[in-house]
């Protein structure tokens, strides 16, 4: 990775994390961008600043507790106020696809459970449509060669993940060509349809902000189809 691209993204954690205040529940992103955030967190924490975070995986929940970063248990609270998480593709209308660390289920739960989604990313994250990235799919293993074939009827090319890979939930991932996803909410309706996919990567409607990290600036997308420099 170039230092540039390292650059956009720790300016993109850093802005995310000024978001974050006092007493909120924080959701705990995973992949080399999150990271970043965790560790300005962390930071943070050190300085004073009281939250509780949720992680969304067992590599991130193990980072804040080496950071002391306080944890929750997701499941004893209502909500969780604020998520900073990286994507592996996002459009300006914030379709996103993620899962190329292999966190997607955890993401997304602790997304749909989040008031305010913030994503980072560097700027070759960005893209007119997606599908460039092959979209993850989790799937229950015994169900893997099902799925592919299945995805084949979707006109998805699949391939099982690794040796295989196997997600801190003891699900495997099926990568997934689809070459450009035309309508990302219709995808994801017919993905979930499939016996044996347990979720996949497309994010839609869940993102309420991008910051997106562009040379030594930070550009901001907002869910009304807006967009500023931070
Ligand atoms: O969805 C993810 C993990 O499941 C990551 O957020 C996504 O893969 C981006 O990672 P990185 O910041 O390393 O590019």
């Amino acid at each position: 990775m170039s230092s540039s691209t390292e650059q956009e993204k720790k300016n993109a954690a850093r802005e995310a994390v000024k978001l974050i205040r006092d007493h909120q529940v924080v959701g705990l992103g995973t992949g080399s961008t999150a990271v970043l955030a965790i560790h300005e967190i962390g930071e943070r924490v050190r300085q004073g600043l009281v939250i509780q975070g949720v992680p969304t995986s067992n590599s991130t929940a193990a980072l804040a507790r080496e950071l002391s970063i306080p944890l929750v248990d997701i499941n004893s609270v209502a909500h969780i106020d604020i998520t900073i998480d990286g994507a592996d593709e996002f459009t300006k209308e914030l379709h996103l696809i993620k899962g190329g660390g292999g966190a997607l289920l955890r993401e997304k739960i602790v997304a749909v459970k989040t008031l305010q989604e913030v994503i980072i990313a560097d700027a070759s994250k960005y893209v007119e449509r997606l599908g460039r990235f092959r979209l993850p799919v989790e799937v229950i293993p015994f169900a893997s060669g099902y799925v592919l074939h299945e995805l084949e009827k979707l006109n998805g090319k699949g391939e099982v993940r690794g040796a295989p890979f196997v997600t801190d939930e003891g699900n495997y991932i099926i990568d997934v060509d689809f070459k450009t996803i035309e309508d990302p909410v219709r995808l994801s309706a017919r993905l979930k349809n499939i016996t044996g996919v347990v979720e996949h990567g497309l994010f839609t409607g869940l993102a309420e902000r991008v910051l997106m990290g562009t040379g030594d600036k930070v550009q901001v997308f907002l869910k009304q189809n807006s967009t500023f420099t931070a």
